[in-house]
């Protein structure tokens, strides 16, 4: 059966990590990432730069650490424990990921490319971690920074169209139609004049970049 892929809104939310040993930190990072509050329990607890950003439980996993967890990660590497946390888990009702044995868990984590609020995952179903990572650096060479700003001028585009709807041409064609003509090469030289005439010449008056309150150098 095929998984079913979602960006999930962590901000804020609990989320446990058992066992901080190499991959348990790798998740906590991408949990801090997207705001989440983390508590990790283990009885050495790692030393790592993002330790002062979370909660540190330093003994050994009981189960009432889970308490009001959204989603539990079992990364002690002890397959026993880490299933015994997982039943504990949905028996509070949250999700939770084994990474040292998939298929036990409810969800597993993709290798994450990130460009601003453009995010492209990675998985292979569990089958090869490797490759999935391979992969993500791949698509890193022919996905460079600007992306990102090609991302935010569609956005406010967008949020400028819904807010005023009759004020613009904006539609799926037109958005295609940006796409295909020099937008992404225009950004990704930094030629702002060049870009303002053409989402004019486009959507019409009021969507120069200033309008759009977007500045080229500022966005990552
Ligand atoms: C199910 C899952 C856990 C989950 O759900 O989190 C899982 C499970 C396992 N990984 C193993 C090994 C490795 N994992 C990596 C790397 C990553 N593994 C990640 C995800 C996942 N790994 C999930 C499925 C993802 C998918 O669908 O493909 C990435 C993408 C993201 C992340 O960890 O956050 C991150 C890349 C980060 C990046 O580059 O962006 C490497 C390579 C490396 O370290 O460079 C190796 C060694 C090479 C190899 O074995 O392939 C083993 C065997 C352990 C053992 O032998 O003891 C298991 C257990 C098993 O397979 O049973
Ligand atoms: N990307 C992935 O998802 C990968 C997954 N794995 C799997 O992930 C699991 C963890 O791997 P590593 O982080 O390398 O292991 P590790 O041995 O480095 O870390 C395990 C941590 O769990 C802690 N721990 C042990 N008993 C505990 C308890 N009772 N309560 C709380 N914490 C406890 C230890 O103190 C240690 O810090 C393994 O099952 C491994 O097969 C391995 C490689 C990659």
């Amino acid at each position: 059966m095929a998984d079913y892929p979602l960006h999930i809104e962590l901000a804020g939310r609990l989320c446990v990590v058992v066992g901080g040993g190499t991959v348990g930190r790798r998740k906590i990072t991408g949990l801090l990432a997207a705001g989440a509050r983390v508590k990790l329990i283990d009885p050495k607890p790692p030393a790592f730069d993002q330790a002062d950003r979370i909660e540190i439980v330093a003994r050994p996993y009981r189960a009432d650490d889970l308490s009001n967890a959204f989603l539990v990660f079992a990364a002690t590497g002890n397959g026993v424990l880490d299933r015994a946390i997982a039943t504990e888990a949905r028996r509070q009702g949250a999700l939770v990921n084994l990474p040292g044995e998939p298929a036990a868990g409810d969800f597993s984590l993709p290798a994450v490319l990130r460009r601003g609020d453009l995010t492209v995952s990675v998985s292979t179903a569990g089958r090869s971690p490797a490759l999935a990572s391979l992969l993500k650096e791949q698509i890193s060479q022919w996905l460079p920074s600007h992306w990102a700003t090609v991302l935010e001028i569609l956005a406010a585009v967008r949020d400028k169209h819904l807010a005023e709807p009759s004020q613009s041409h904006y539609n799926r064609q037109t958005i295609d139609t940006l796409l295909k003509t020099e937008l992404v090469e225009l950004v990704a030289t930094g030629q702002a004049a060049a870009i303002d005439r053409l989402l004019i010449k486009t959507l019409g008056d009021g969507y120069t970049l200033k309008e759009l309150s977007i500045e080229l150098a500022s966005i990552p």
